[in-house]
C-alpha cells in the first residue's frame, strides 16, 4: 500500500526545523583569511573614527576667530609657523594671525579651529618669514574632519552574523583585528542518490542523466557560507546508500541527501531513516516545487532529504536548509530577503500548493517587475540558473494576473530576513 503523507504548510515545517537550530563555535582567522566569513561576535568600536580633529584638505589650519573682517576688500595676512604632512603632530599652539600648512589626513594642531585649503591663499615670503593672505571669513569648524564623527568609541558598527565583505574588512582593520573571530563553518555533507547519475565527466548512456544537483547544493552551501564533503553518487541501492549515511553521520554536522525521498519503489531514504532510528520532523510540505522535502534527526543531526528534482532541490535548500546554516553562523537574519514586485507573467491557474516560482527581477522607473523564467516544473534545471529570486504564488482558489503585487524572495541577497516569508493562506484546510 502506498504511503499517504499528510503535508504541513511552509510556516509549521520552517518552525519544526528552526527548533532544532543552533549556532557553531567560535574560531579565529587571519585578517588575510576572513573574506566571506561571518562574525561571531559584534563589532563595537574601541576609540573614535578618526581618532583626531584632522584636515580633510591641503590647506593651512587657522583661528577663525582671526578672520572675521576677512574680504576682497580686507585681505588678513597670516604667519606660517609650522608644516605637517599626515602622519605628524605640530607641536606649536597657534597664536593670533598665525597658520600652520597641512596636509589632508594630519592632526588639527592646538588653537587651530578650522582649515583653508591651499587654492583660496596666496603665499609668499617677506623678511624670511611665511606669509598667506586671507580674504574671507572662515566659520569655525569649517573643513574639520572631527574626531569621532565616522563612528564613537563603544558604538556598534555591525551585528553578530555579519558577511564580511570589503567594507566590514577595512573597519576590522581599522580597530586593529589582525585575528577575527569567526562562526566555525558547519560541515554539510551531501550525497547525491540514483542509479541514473554519472559522473560529470561521464559521457551520456541511454537512460543516464549527469549529476547536477549534488554541485547545485555544494554551490548553495558554500554560498550559505558552509563547508561542503561531497560523498560519491550512491545508486538506488539500500546498502551502499546506508553505509553513505553512516559515515556521513560521522564526519558531517548535518547530511543532506537529493533524490530517493519519495514513495517510488527505488525511493531508499525513508527506510534509511527508519534503519538509522531517526525521527523524521516530516515528508511533505504545502508547497510546489519541493513538496517531497523531508527533515529528520538522529544523534544531534539533522538530515535533509531534498528532491531529486533539480527546482525542488533548489527551492528546499533556500528555505529550510539556508537558514539553519545562516543561523549556526551567527546571523539573526538567516531568512531570504523579501520584497514585493509587480508581477509580469499570467499565472491564470490555480494551485492548492504554495507556489515558490523561479522568477527574474526587473527595475523601470522606480518600480519592481518580476517575471517567471523558464518551464514552471519542479524537474527543470535551466530556471534554477536563470533566476534570481522567488516568486511566491499562495495557494488558493484563483491564479494571479499580470499586473498583481506579489512576495518574492532574493536569492542573490546576502542580508537576509529575521522571518520566513509570511505564509499567506487562503485557506485553512490542506
Ligand atoms: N506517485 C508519486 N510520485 C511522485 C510523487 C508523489 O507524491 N507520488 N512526488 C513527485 C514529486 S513532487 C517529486 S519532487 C519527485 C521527488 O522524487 P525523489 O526525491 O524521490 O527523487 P528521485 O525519484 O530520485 O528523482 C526525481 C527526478 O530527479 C532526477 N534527479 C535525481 N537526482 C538528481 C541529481 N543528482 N541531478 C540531477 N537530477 C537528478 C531523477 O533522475 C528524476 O528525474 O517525485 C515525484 N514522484
Ligand atoms: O516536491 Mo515536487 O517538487 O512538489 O514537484
Ligand atoms: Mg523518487
Amino acid at each position: 500500500m502506498i504511503e499517504r503523507r499528510k503535508p504541513i504548510w511552509v510556516k509549521e515545517a520552517t518552525e519544526k526545523i528552526m527548533e532544532l537550530k543552533r549556532r557553531g563555535e567560535m574560531e579565529w582567522v587571519s585578517i588575510e583569511e576572513c573574506d566571506g566569513r561571518f562574525l561571531a561576535a559584534p563589532l563595537i568600536a574601541d576609540h573614535d573614527v578618526p581618532p583626531f580633529d584632522r584636515s580633510p584638505y591641503d590647506g593651512f589650519a587657522i583661528r577663525s576667530c582671526d578672520t572675521l573682517s576677512g574680504s576682497s576688500k580686507n585681505p588678513l595676512q597670516f604667519e606660517v609657523v609650522d608644516e605637517i604632512g599626515a602622519g605628524q603632530v605640530s607641536m606649536k599652539h597657534l597664536q593670533e594671525f598665525q597658520a600652520i600648512r597641512i596636509m589632508t589626513g594630519a592632526a588639527i594642531p592646538q588653537g587651530a579651529d578650522a582649515v583653508i585649503m591651499l587654492e583660496l591663499v596666496k603665499e609668499e615670503t617677506s623678511l624670511d618669514k611665511k606669509i598667506i593672505t586671507i580674504k574671507r571669513k572662515v566659520n569655525a569648524g569649517e573643513n574639520i574632519s572631527f574626531q569621532g564623527e565616522d563612528a564613537k568609541k563603544g558604538q556598534k558598527l555591525l551585528e553578530q552574523g555579519t558577511m564580511i565583505n570589503p567594507g566590514v574588512k577595512a573597519l576590522l582593520a581599522t580597530f586593529g583585528y589582525h585575528k577575527v573571530p569567526v562562526a566555525k563553518k558547519p560541515v554539510i555533507g551531501v550525497i547525491a542518490t540514483g542509479s541514473e547519475l554519472l559522473r560529470v565527466e561521464e559521457p551520456l548512456s541511454p537512460g543516464k542523466i549527469r549529476n547536477s544537483n549534488g554541485y547545485m547544493i555544494e554551490s548553495q552551501i558554500i554560498k550559505a557560507g558552509a563547508s561542503v564533503k561531497k560523498y560519491e553518487n550512491c545508486a538506488d541501492d539500500l546498502e551502499s546508500l546506508l553505509a553513505a549515511v553512516k559515515s556521513a553521520m560521522k564526519e558531517c554536522d548535518i547530511i543532506i541527501t537529493t533524490g530517493g525521498v519519495s514513495v517510488g519503489d527505488f525511493d531508499y531514504l525513508p527506510e534509511i531513516y527508519k534503519q538509522i532510528g531517526a525521527e523524521v520532523l516530516f515528508n511533505k510540505i504545502a508547497m510546489r516545487p519541493g513538496s517531497v522535502t523531508t527533515v529528520a534527526k538522529c544523534e544531534n543531526k539533522l538530515f535533509f532529504g531534498l528532491s531529486g528534482n533539480p527546482s525542488a532541490c533548489y527551492v528546499g535548500f533556500e528555505l529550510y536548509v539556508r537558514p539553519i546554516i545562516r543561523y549556526w553562523l551567527y546571523s539573526n537574519k538567516p531568512f531570504l530577503r523579501k520584497a514585493t514586485a509587480i508581477l509580469n507573467a499570467d499565472f491564470p491557474k490555480p494551485n492548492p500548493f504554495n507556489r515558490f516560482v523561479r522568477g527574474r527581477l526587473s527595475y523601470d522607473n522606480g518600480r519592481i517587475f518580476v517575471e517567471p523564467v523558464g518551464l514552471d516544473k519542479s524537474n527543470v534545471v535551466t530556471s534554477v540558473a536563470w533566476a534570481d529570486c522567488l516568486i511566491v504564488l499562495p495557494g488558493g482558489t484563483r491564479g494571479y494576473l499580470n499586473g498583481d503585487l506579489v512576495d518574492i524572495l532574493l536569492l542573490e541577497d546576502q542580508s537576509g530576513s529575521d522571518e520566513q516569508w509570511k505564509e499567506k493562506r487562503r485557506s485553512s484546510k490542506l
